[in-house]
């Protein structure tokens, strides 16, 4: 039995009690009231990069509280959550996506291109520090942790020239107008499922189930499907160098007629920056993750395991 308030499971930074808020204020408006509780990760506890921490470290402690019966709902950010399934829990809905892409956050707003030979730009994540690096623009790449506002205030009080960030967690906290350039994915393909949340709950709570299913957009889930299957086929994590980006496109078939399919683009890079593998392919939107499973293994034929090594 699903109690009358629903217990919505979230992390307590801005950006999570945001789109938490969101999932738990359309539930309401849909009859379903409900209300946050905010649950302390490993990685609120801790300071250290997230390349140490390990697998799960924002999204553990959420799990935990739902098999214990603490909330009925947890809303993650989807590309913290590790990509081993969870037979007793269940991604009920993957809401309408945000703009997936990175965004430059600069000194002065200026774009990537002209920024000097030696600025200082902030991100810890390998696949944007890889990424970056192979631009060759000579950018000293700097470690960054910590909540947006704080990677945001390192522009704004001098110690760095620019940040990157998820485009996505800007915009939910209504800060796109800092925003220098988004890049795209030709130049800095995101991570896995950036963009998207996870709204999950318990497999045999099948009412709730179907409820949280009502918010379930079928483009966003089919999309961050390939791109996760990409990562799990590939067998790294959520802090590897890998990018993948899929979006429901228009295409012509052989009469002419547009029917609608999956297009995926991933991109595996050596974290030094010397060498990147990247692949696209196009597949039907109901086979999402076989899609992102053949990329995978065209990667993995292309040499990437040695630049996940
Ligand atoms: N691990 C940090 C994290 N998890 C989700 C987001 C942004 C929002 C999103 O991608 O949905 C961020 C911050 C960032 O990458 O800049």
């Amino acid at each position: 039995m699903t109690p009358p308030v629903l217990r919505i499971g979230t992390r307590g930074s801005l950006l999570a009690t945001t789109q938490a808020g969101h999932v738990a204020q359309a539930l309401t408006d849909a009859g379903h009231p409900a209300e946050l509780v905010i649950i302390k990760t490993q990685g609120d506890k801790s300071a250290a990069p997230v390349t140490e921490i390990g697998v799960g470290v924002f999204t553990t402690e959420l799990r935990v509280a739902l098999r214990n019966d603490e909330i009925d709902v947890a809303v993650h950010s989807y590309k913290d959550l590790p990509t081993a399934p969870e037979p007793d829990l269940v991604i009920a809905a993957v809401p309408p996506r945000e703009d997936a892409r990175d965004a430059l956050v600069s000194n002065g707003n200026r774009v990537l291109g002209a920024l000097p030979v030696g600025a200082t730009v902030g991100t810890s994540a390998p696949r944007r520090v890889a990424q970056l690096r192979a631009l060759g623009l000579g950018l000293e790449i700097r470690p960054l942790r910590g909540n947006l506002d704080s990677r945001l205030g390192k522009v704004a009080n001098g110690e760095l020239d620019a940040v990157v960030v998820a485009r996505a967690g800007l915009a939910r906290i209504g800060r796109t107008e800092v925003i220098a350039e988004a890049f795209d994915p030709v130049v800095l393909l995101p991570a896995p499922a950036q963009g998207a949340l996870a709204v999950e709950c318990r497999a045999d709570d099948a009412q709730l189930v179907s409820t949280l299913a009502t918010l379930d957009d079928p483009s966003s889930r089919a999309a961050v499907d390939a791109e996760r299957a990409v990562l799990a086929a590939l067998e790294a994590g959520c802090t590897a160098p890998v990018g993948a980006y899929a979006e429901v496109v228009e295409s012509l078939d052989d009469d002419g007629r547009i029917f609608l399919e999956l297009s995926l683009r991933a991109a595996v890079a050596a974290v030094d920056g010397s060498d990147v593998i990247r692949s696209s392919a196009v597949g039907p939107i109901e086979q999402a993750a076989q899609v992102g499973r053949a990329l995978a293994a065209e990667m993995l034929e292309s040499g990437a395991a040695s630049l996940l090594a």
